[in-house]
């Protein structure tokens, strides 16, 4: 959707936003990227092949018509998912991104305007070779669909058993460790240990909570914030390298979670949940439309089963984050 937002008294004019296609081409794990023309916007940095949706199109239309264009792969209309939508503002030119995802496409890729077109795995996208709005993109591709938050933690040695367990069942890529019941002390020295089954299990741990507690854990993927330390930060609390999220409720504080440069926000509770009783279910339509506005991958929170990935993933979010799906 392009942005509709009205223009405050005093400032310049807006013009109105580009919608542009943005495929992303799977096959193998790898995606398909291209470089961008030295003449045009953007010119010379890496880009996913897409072009502007010509009026009267469908965004799958387009990127249809683009990747053909393009690459010279075919791929059909009911090939296409959702991966993020982002507006933004180049200050020459304002943006929407509206990116999609295939692995259906057939044929061999070549440069049909001439570009050069490589497949690069997820992990090889760097940030600073793409546009500045594609970043968002480059942490949708890298992150999981699910995203595994721990359970309840009794006490440290029963809750080490239970996190060794379902790291066994199901070594989930990335994993809150959340133990609200633990003081600030008993939660880094637990955490350290908990590093260690994660490390061997091959899953990224984030810590939950304070700032501090991520310089106090060596060698862990990153911090998760709960809103009520997002909201007293003013800048982002750990490097680029490492992942931050943010636990949001609202628009409002996904836009404070954007501003913190966050990798990705939780959003819910989506539906009604056993682990925090009272909060109430904001639903799927308002998830959607909260992720329709927000330029960072949106995980669906609260009262999910595995069979909410899908339902997530077609509103554009990211996927889900939970407990029950894999804590057992
Ligand atoms: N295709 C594509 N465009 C991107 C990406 N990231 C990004 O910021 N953009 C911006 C750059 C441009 O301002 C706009 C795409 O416009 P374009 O110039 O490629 O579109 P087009 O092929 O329809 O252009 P034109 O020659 O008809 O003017 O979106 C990306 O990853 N892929």
């Amino acid at each position: 959707m392009p942005n509709t937002e009205p223009e405050m008294a005093g400032q310049t004019p807006a013009v109105k936003d580009i919608h542009v296609a943005v495929a992303v081409i799977v096959r193998d794990g790898r995606v398909l990227i291209a470089r961008r023309p030295d003449h045009v916007h953007q010119g010379g940095l890496l880009e996913f092949p897409g072009g502007k949706v010509e009026s009267g199109e469908t965004v799958q239309q387009a990127l249809v018509r683009e990747i053909a264009e393009e690459t010279g792969l075919a791929v059909p209309t009911n090939g296409l998912q959702p991966v993020i939508g982002i507006r933004h503002d180049y200050g020459d030119k304002r943006v929407f991104l509206d990116v999609w995802q295939t692995d259906m496409a057939r044929g061999e890729p070549e440069g049909r305007e001439g570009q050069p077109i490589e497949w690069l795995r997820p992990d090889q996208l760097r940030d600073d070779d793409f546009p500045e709005a594609n970043r968002p993109i480059i942490r949708a591709l890298r992150l999981p669909h699910r995203l595994a938050i721990s359970g309840r933690i009794s006490d440290p040695e029963t809750g080490l058993g239970k996190l060794k367990t379902a790291l066994a069942r199901t070594s989930p890529p990335l994993m809150i460790l959340r133990a609200p019941e633990l003081n600030e002390e008993g939660y880094r020295v637990f955490a350290q240990r908990a590093a260690e089954l994660c490390r061997k299990a091959g899953t990224g741990l984030l810590v939950h909570g304070a700032p501090e507690h991520w310089q106090a854990v060596p060698g862990i993927a990153g911090l998760h914030l709960p809103w009520r330390e997002a909201q007293r930060l003013s800048e982002r609390p750990v490097p680029a390298g490492a992942w931050l999220g943010v636990s949001c409720h609202d628009a409002e504080q996904l836009r404070h979670a954007e501003r913190l440069g966050a990798d990705y926000a939780l959003l819910g509770a989506v539906k009604a949940t056993a682990s925090h009783p009272g909060r109430p279910a904001i639903g799927w339509s308002a998830f959607a439309e909260l992720v329709g506005g927000a330029t960072v991958p949106v995980f669906a929170l609260g009262g999910l089963e595995p069979a909410d990935e899908l339902q997530a993933r077609t509103l554009g979010g990211q996927g889900i984050a939970g407990i029950r799906y894999w804590w057992g």
